[in-house]
C-alpha cells in the first residue's frame, strides 16, 4: 500500500502554496501526479488509503482534494459522504474514477464533488481541471455581494437548449414567469422551487428567469447551501454586526441583504438545516431579516429561487424539510426533466458540445456515427446534460475530429444500475451480486428501524449521509 509525502521541490516564491492532498492508491499515478502539481507550483501530500486520508485532513485542512474512488480500505464516496457531515464540504474534490466506475463519479458529483476525470488520467487535462476547480473555489469562498456581481457579470451568456415537448413548456413557464415580474405591485415576485436530478440545468434555470425578468439589472446572488459549512450559513445568509461571535471583527451584509432588489438564489435549498429553514421561514413570511447580533431589522425585497434534486415531499414526510417552508417555497414549480426523457434533444445537445468543442480546440467538423447516436439515445444518463457535457468533450478531444463512434463515446450499456432484487431473503446466495446484497441489507435496516434513516446508518456502521446516498443509488428516495 503506497502511502509517504511529497512536497514541492523549491519555494522560490514566499507564499503560501495552494495544498493538494491526493488520496490515491496505486503509488506510481500518485507520486506522476504529485510530481506535475508541484512543477505546476501546487504543494501535495499523498494518502494510500483512507485511514491516511482523515489522518492527513486532521493534520491540516487541504486546500484541494484528488479523491480515487476505491481505495484498499474503503470507498472514496464514505469518505466524501463523511466530510460533507463534518461540514468540510467547501474544500474542493477532483473525483479520480476508473472506467466503469462512472455511476460512483456521478455519485460522487451528487455529493458535492467539484468535478471528475476518467483514469487513465491525462496530466494536462488533470492541472486544468485543478487550475479551474481552484478558481471557483476561490470565488465561492469570497462569497460577497461584489464577488457575486462580478461573477455574474462575467459568466458566459447563459444557453438552454432543446426542442422536445417538456422544454417547450418549461420555456413557456420561464416567459409566464417573467412577465409576472413585471406586474406592477409591491410586493416581490412569487418565489419559485426548480426541481430535477443533478445536471439537468437548475442553475441555469434560475439564472434564466433572472435575465428574462424585470430584475436583469439587479443582482443575481447564488448561494449553495450543500457547500457552505452549517455554522456558517446563517452568517452568511443573514450577515452580522461587529463582535456578533469570536471571529466576527467587522459587521458583514448577509447574502439576503446583498440580493437587494435582484434574485437570490438557493441551490440545494434541501441541505439546509432545520433550526435555519425556521429562520428562513421568518424571513419569507415577514420580509425583514435581522442580522445576527442584533434586534434590527432590515426590509428584504429580494426575489427568492430555490432548487434542489432531493426528492423534497420525501424530505417533508421524513420530517427533514419544513412543510410550512416548503409551500412557502413552492408557489411556482418548474420541474426540469432528466436527459433520458428528452427524446431527440439528447443529440441536439451532444452535437451542441460536439461543434463547441471543436471549435474551441481547433479541431475538424466532428460527426457522430449512426451507432453512437444509438447508444446516446439507450443510455440512461444518471448525470444529465452534465454527464453528457463531459462524455462528448472527452470524445471529441480523443477522436481529434473526424467521426466519433460508440465505442469512442465510453459509454457503456451494463453501467445502468441494477434491478434491484425484492426478495430479502435472498441477500446472501450465492449468486447475489454485491449490488443486491447492498440493496437488501438497506432494505432490511430500513424496515427493523420503520424506516429511521440515522438508526438504520448506525447498525449498518455507516454515516448517515452515506446511507443516504445509497438509499438515493438503490431508488428508496423516490
Ligand atoms: N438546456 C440546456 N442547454 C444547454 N446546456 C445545458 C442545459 N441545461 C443544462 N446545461 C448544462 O449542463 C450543465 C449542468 O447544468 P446545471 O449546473 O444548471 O445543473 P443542475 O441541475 O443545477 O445540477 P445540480 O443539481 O448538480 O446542481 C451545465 O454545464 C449547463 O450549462
Amino acid at each position: 500500500m503506497a502511502e509517504n509525502t511529497a512536497s514541492a521541490t523549491s519555494s522560490e516564491v514566499p507564499v503560501q502554496k495552494t495544498d493538494i492532498l491526493i488520496v490515491e492508491d496505486e503509488a506510481v499515478l500518485a507520486k506522476a501526479v504529485s510530481k506535475r502539481l508541484n512543477r505546476n507550483g501546487y504543494q501535495t501530500r499523498i494518502a494510500g488509503d483512507l485511514k491516511s486520508a482523515y489522518r492527513y485532513f486532521k493534520e491540516q485542512t487541504p486546500d484541494m482534494i484528488l479523491l480515487d474512488m476505491r481505495l484498499p480500505d474503503g470507498s472514496g464516496l464514505d469518505f466524501l459522504a463523511d466530510l460533507r457531515e463534518q461540514q468540510q464540504s467547501q474544500v474542493p474534490v477532483l473525483v479520480m474514477s476508473a472506467y466503469g466506475e462512472l455511476e460512483d463519479a456521478v455519485a460522487a458529483m451528487k455529493l458535492g464533488a467539484a468535478d471528475y476525470l476518467k483514469k487513465p488520467v491525462d496530466l494536462d487535462e488533470l492541472v486544468l481541471n485543478v487550475e479551474k476547480v481552484m478558481e471557483k473555489a476561490t470565488l465561492s469562498r469570497k462569497l460577497d455581494y461584489s464577488a457575486t456581481r462580478e461573477r455574474h457579470a462575467s459568466a458566459e451568456s447563459v444557453q438552454f437548449l432543446g426542442e422536445c415537448e417538456a422544454l417547450k413548456q418549461v420555456q413557456e413557464q420561464i416567459q409566464r414567469i417573467a412577465e409576472l415580474t413585471r406586474q406592477q405591485t409591491d410586493a416581490p415576485p412569487p418565489t419559485v422551487l426548480i426541481l430535477g436530478e443533478t445536471g439537468t440545468g437548475k442553475d441555469v434555470l434560475a439564472r434564466l428567469l433572472h435575465d428574462h425578468s424585470a430584475r436583469q439589472e439587479q443582482p443575481f446572488v447564488q448561494v449553495d447551501c450543500a457547500s457552505l459549512p452549517k455554522d456558517l450559513i446563517e452568517a452568511e445568509l443573514f450577515g452580522h454586526e461587529k463582535g456578533a461571535f469570536t471571529s466576527a471583527h467587522s459587521a458583514r451584509t448577509g447574502l439576503i441583504e446583498a440580493a437587494e432588489d435582484g434574485v437570490l438564489f438557493l441551490d440545494e435549498i434541501g441541505e439546509i438545516p432545520l433550526d435555519l429553514q425556521s429562520k428562513l421561514l421568518a424571513v419569507l413570511e415577514r420580509r425583514v431579516v435581522r442580522r445576527v447580533g442584533t434586534t434590527q431589522e432590515r426590509p428584504v425585497d429580494a426575489w427568492f429561487i430555490a432548487a434542489t434534486n432531493r426528492d423534497i415531499d420525501r424530505l417533508v414526510e421524513q420530517g427533514e424539510f419544513r412543510s410550512d417552508l416548503y409551500y412557502r417555497l413552492n408557489v411556482l414549480s418548474v420541474r426540469l426533466p432528466p436527459l433520458r426523457e428528452r427524446g431527440d434533444d439528447i443529440l441536439l445537445l451532444a452535437r451542441h458540445y460536439a461543434d463547441r468543442t471543436a471549435k474551441r480546440y481547433g479541431l475538424g467538423q466532428v460527426q457522430f456515427s449512426k451507432d453512437a447516436e444509438q447508444a446516446m439515445q439507450d443510455y440512461n444518463w444518471p448525470g444529465n446534460i452534465r454527464e453528457l457535457r463531459h462524455i462528448i468533450e472527452r470524445a471529441v478531444l480523443l477522436s481529434a475530429g473526424g467521426e466519433i463512434s460508440r465505442a469512442g463515446l465510453g459509454l457503456n450499456a451494463s453501467e445502468r444500475p441494477p434491478e434491484p432484487t425484492t426478495d430479502s431473503s435472498e441477500a446472501l446466495s450465492a449468486d447475489t451480486t454485491l449490488e443486491e446484497a447492498e440493496y437488501n441489507l438497506i432494505k432490511q435496516a430500513l424496515e427493523r428501524t420503520e424506516g429511521n434513516v440515522s438508526q438504520a446508518a448506525r447498525e449498518l456502521g455507516i454515516t448517515r449521509m452515506a446511507l443516504r446516498y445509497r438509499m438515493k443509488k438503490h431508488g428508496f428516495d423516490s
